[in-house]
């Protein structure tokens, strides 16, 4: 089991963590490491799956209530020996045997976070309960994919993790943003009272195939609008900025931050800043040099910039992002019009 303490800042627990799952020992089971994955249906989680499941020693379980994702995402594993899919609710307990948990499910685009607050709150808090709760029972080690937007509209620039944030308690993102910020107070309690290893990733907007086409996200918008020649809708003023992640160099940054000895929290995200306004005109020229760029109304509370300081994660894990955003968006084009069935013109 890795030491737990040296990560980087001042809150080492002072507990041992508690005995692990007896199939940890196992005979049977000890040359095999046995991974939750919740929201494992979804984007990031079913690339996280296919990396893990690379690992002949893993075994991997899914939970997840297919509210924004799918079983598509899984197939190619559905029937696999060593993989397992649960429908399941994260809000409602859940009592079984794993070494690790990346617990990922919630709701990540805007549109589907606001779409019902109370739940998205509700799968943040008692999602995040119920998950420490599973953890400290059997021993394992859990990881939580936690947000930029915990840094809300920043006052710094770069974000460093020391950063304590510009949130508004009562918006329309608060559901998402403040439930996620007492998600990383859940784990802390949870490592400092009870010794339970924790990791967590601070993750900034990731992209890449397999995100739903209609998810609400800016880079899934610009590229189904360009692939349909639709007006490509610049959320005003179009200044505002965001840093963009392919999404195989966050399964990358999420296994070492799960793997080694940092409790973080630690940013994983790419630090090539654009205004929506220059991505805009990238997706354009990559994709559809012919299409209209158009200003459109925004939501409250949009964050005017978001970029990542990476330095904990280049120091801690030896990571940082491999994929420009000029080499990813044309890998995500490829998933895109497959699934729009809107050929490339030669
Ligand atoms: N993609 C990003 O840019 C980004 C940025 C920051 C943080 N994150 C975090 O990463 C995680 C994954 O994001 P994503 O982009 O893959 O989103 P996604 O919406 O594609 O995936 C989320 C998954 O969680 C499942 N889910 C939602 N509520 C659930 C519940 N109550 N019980 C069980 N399953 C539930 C969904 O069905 C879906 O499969 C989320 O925790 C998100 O907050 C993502
Ligand atoms: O069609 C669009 C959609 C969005 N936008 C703008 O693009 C920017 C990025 O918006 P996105 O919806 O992609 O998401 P955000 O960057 O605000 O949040 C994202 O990163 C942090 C994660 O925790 C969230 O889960 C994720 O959605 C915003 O300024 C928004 O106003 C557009 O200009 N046009």
């Amino acid at each position: 089991m890795a030491k737990e303490g040296s990560n980087g800042n001042s809150h080492a627990s002072t507990k041992p963590p508690p005995t692990p799952s007896p199939l940890r020992s196992a005979k049977f089971f000890q040359a095999n490491m046995r991974i939750l994955v919740t929201g494992g249906a979804g984007f990031i989680g079913s690339h996280l799956v296919d990396k893990l499941m690379e690992n002949e020693k893993n075994e991997v379980i899914v939970a997840d209530n297919y509210f924004t994702g799918s079983k598509d995402n899984l197939k190619k594993w559905i029937g696999h020996p060593r993989f397992e899919l649960i429908r399941h609710d994260v809000t409602e307990p859940l009592l079984i045997e794993v070494d690790q948990i990346y617990h990922l499910a919630c709701p990540a685009s805007p549109i589907f976070y606001k779409y019902n607050p109370v739940k998205t709150i509700k799968t943040n808090v008692i999602g995040t309960l119920n998950m420490l709760g599973l953890a400290k029972r059997v021993g394992a080690r859990i990881l939580l994919t936690s947000t930029s937007e915990v840094y809300g509209d920043p006052l710094i620039h770069p974000q460093d993790e020391s950063y304590w944030g510009n949130v508004n308690p009562i918006g329309v993102r608060s559901c998402y943003d403040e439930g996620k910020r007492v998600a990383e107070t859940l784990m802390f309690d949870y490592h400092r009272q009870h010794g339970i290893e924790i990791r967590i990733a601070r993750i900034f907007n990731t992209y890449g195939p397999r995100m739903n086409i209609d998810d609400g996200r800016v880079v899934s918008n610009f590229i189904a609008q360009a692939i349909r020649s639709e007006p490509l809708t610049v959320q005003a003023p179009g200044t505002q900025t965001r840093s963009f992640c392919y999404v195989s160099d966050m399964v990358d940054g999420l296994i070492r931050l799960m793997e080694g000895d940092n409790t973080g929290p630690i940013n994983i995200g790419n630090p090539g800043e654009f205004t929506m306004l220059e991505l805009a005109e990238t997706v354009k020229e990559l994709i559809n040099p012919g299409v209209e760029i158009i200003m459109v109304e925004n939501t409250p509370d949009d964050p005017r910039q978001r970029k990542p300081d990476i330095t904990k994660a280049k120091e801690l894990l030896s990571w940082e992002p491999k994929i420009k955003l000029r080499d990813g968006l044309p890998l995500m084009e490829d998933d895109f019009r497959t699934r729009l069935e809107v050929p490339r013109k030669n």
